[in-house]
């Protein structure tokens, strides 16, 4: 269970984020959205402990956040992989210094790259894989120290349509095995129904919290994006955000 309450976080004279309130339950998918600069990476890195709020407090399980931990897996647009390690080693550095023997990583690193689809590529180094890929070793590496919590932002952004849509499928697919809370930033009023159960949205700065919309599509099984649901979730989202691009406009 995460809660932010009452998170104010200002830059000098800027005001990144106001008097933000949101309970986030374990093992739920909320999606993030906002215009540019309404304050979604300053909320998510609040969350990931990178920052400190200037008032209130985020709580994870009850306690407050003091800085990044193990509880917490962050996956950023760049995939931030060490060029110079493959596919496997990657993803065993997140779980070097824990109480795991090197083989006891390594096989930990295969499972995880099987369970996002990657057998086969554990020796490749990144210039080796392509973009969703090396997204895919992303997620493999933060959740292979089991996070509780998976803070993603804007994860799929530099791939192209066909590979998002697909890697949107596979993190369905893993939220669901492993019940991970899942916080997703995302532009895309598309992703962010597609994706989540709720998707908050941010007001243009300061960042408040305009609205939680509940999304209830059930499976997303077939061409979900064409069904009626699914339109009038776009719908409702383009609106709430337009109205609020136009005000900073
Ligand atoms: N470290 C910082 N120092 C000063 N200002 C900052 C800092 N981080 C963020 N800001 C400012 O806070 C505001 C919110 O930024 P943030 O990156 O959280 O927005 P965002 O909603 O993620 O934007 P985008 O969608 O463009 O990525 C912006 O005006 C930004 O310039």
């Amino acid at each position: 269970m995460i809660n932010i309450r009452s998170v104010t976080k200002t830059f000098g004279a800027l005001t990144a984020l106001d008097d933000v309130s949101l309970d986030i339950d374990d093992g739920s998918f909320l999606s993030l959205v906002g215009p540019s600069g309404s304050g979604k990476s300053t909320l998510l890195d609040l969350l990931g402990g990178l920052s400190k709020p200037t008032s209130g407090e985020v709580l994870i399980n009850g306690s407050p956040v003091t800085g990044p931990g193990l509880d917490r897996g962050v996956v950023f647009q760049q995939y931030a992989l060490f060029p110079w390690r493959t596919a496997r080693a990657n993803v065993e550095f997140g779980l070097e210094g824990g109480s795991l023997t090197k083989r006891q990583r390594a096989d930990r690193a295969r499972e995880f790259l099987d369970l996002v689809g990657l057998s086969g590529f554990e020796e490749k180094l990144p210039h080796e894989l392509s973009g969703g890929m090396k997204q895919r070793v992303a997620i493999a590496r933060s959740l292979a120290y089991d996070p509780g919590v998976l803070l993603m932002d804007e994860p799929f952004a530099a791939l192209d349509a066909q590979t998002r849509d697909q890697l949107q499928d596979e993190l369905l697919r893993i939220w669901r095995r492993t019940g991970k809370t899942i916080v997703f930033i995302t532009h895309g009023i598309e992703e962010a129904v597609y994706l989540g159960q709720r998707v908050a949205v941010l007001t243009s700065r300061p960042g408040r919290l305009k609205e939680v919309v509940d999304i209830d599509l059930g499976e997303r099984t077939g061409d979900v994006r064409s069904s009626a649901g699914f339109v009038r979730h776009r719908h409702q989202l383009w609106e709430l955000l337009h109205d609020e691009i136009r005000k900073a406009a």
